[in-house]
């Protein structure tokens, strides 16, 4: 099966279908369809609570959805975290999650370690297979912190780099595991302009190695300037899939961002209903008539 991208064909790498997450009663993303063919960069936007976060936990294995598929390269992905990393899809997160006390070498080698074969007991006689396997991380780990520039801090702790760099750092661990895919939360939070570009040369760098790229962020510029393809969730629905120029000028989305009522909006039956149903017991049997003849 194939999507295809502005006239173009692209195999996909990751096939979501019909992605269900419901919270209790509160339904967090709701059927939701999404594909990122080879070469890609997809962007995912929304305001705050749209379900996008929920829906990357539902691609990576943290959360299990309640109904739908996730499939990554044709096999259907295991809801476990470390299998679905062991499978080829990485992850960053909206929050930092760097060890603070190891070095910003012994994080990106931590992240290696879904592709060491060294079993437990190899480890403790370090016997010529485990230090093979050593060398081959640790110069493997070098060569993604040259990517990423930071080589040069590499016994650093990691507490002590400026925000964007520490930014860059889980980027490099994500990477560390050989994904064919990179989920990207929130990769800009907290930069300042300069590093919001750097941070775009970046992704575009780590697209042209071949890995496909998913992106959750709230920088518009930074999301449209990036995407080949931008999808837009409200309330746990995808409003709109397109390019970034088709995406940009749809009124439906603006009018997601500025938190207007549109026709067909995700969650406007219910709001109706529960207006209607406030109305009617604000006024007891039914609602009362203005002089204009109009229910208020
Ligand atoms: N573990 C959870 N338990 C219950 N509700 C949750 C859980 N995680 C998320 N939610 C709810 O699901 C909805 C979607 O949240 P989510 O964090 O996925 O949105 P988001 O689009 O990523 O928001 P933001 O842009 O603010 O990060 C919200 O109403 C949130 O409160």
């Amino acid at each position: 099966m194939t999507s295809t991208i502005g006239g173009t064909s692209a195999v996909p790498v990751l096939e979501a279908t019909g992605v269900t997450m419901k919270f209790g009663g509160l339904v967090a993303v709701r059927s939701v369809d999404l594909t990122v063919g080879a070469g890609e960069i997809v962007g995912l936007i929304g305001p705050n609570g749209a379900g996008k976060t929920t829906f990357f936990n539902c691609l990576t294995g943290l959360y299990v959805p309640s109904e739908g598929r996730v499939s990554y390269r044709g096999g259907v992905l295991p809801p476990k975290p470390h299998l679905v990393t062991q499978a080829g899809v990485a992850r960053t997160f909206q929050n930092i999650r760097l060890f603070s006390n190891m070095t910003v070498l012994e994080n990106v080698l931590v992240g290696r370690h879904t592709r060491t074969k060294e079993g437990l007991w190899s480890a403790l006689v370090r016997g010529p297979g485990f230090k093979r396997a050593e060398a081959a991380s640790h110069e493997r780990a070098m060569e993604l912190l040259e990517f990423i520039g930071l080589a040069h801090k590499a016994d650093h702790l990691s507490r002590n780099l400026p925000y964007g760099e520490q930014r860059k750092l889980e980027i490099a661990r994500a990477l560390a595991s050989d994904p064919g895919l990179l989920l990207l939360d929130e990769p800009t939070a907290g930069m300042n302009p300069q590093e919001t570009r750097a941070a775009e040369e970046l992704i575009f760098a780590i697209r042209d190695q071949g890995i496909a790229i998913l992106v959750i962020e709230h920088d518009m510029r930074f999301i449209f300037n990036l995407c080949d393809r931008v999808a837009c969730l409200v309330q746990g629905e995808k409003l709109v899939e397109g390019t970034p120029e088709a995406v940009q000028g749809d009124e439906r989305v603006v009018a997601a961002y500025l938190g207007t009522p549109f026709e067909g909006a995700p969650g406007a039956e219910e709001v109706a209903e529960v207006e209607a149903a406030e109305a009617h017991s604000a006024t007891g049997t039914g609602g009362t008539t203005s002089p204009e003849g109009e229910a208020q």
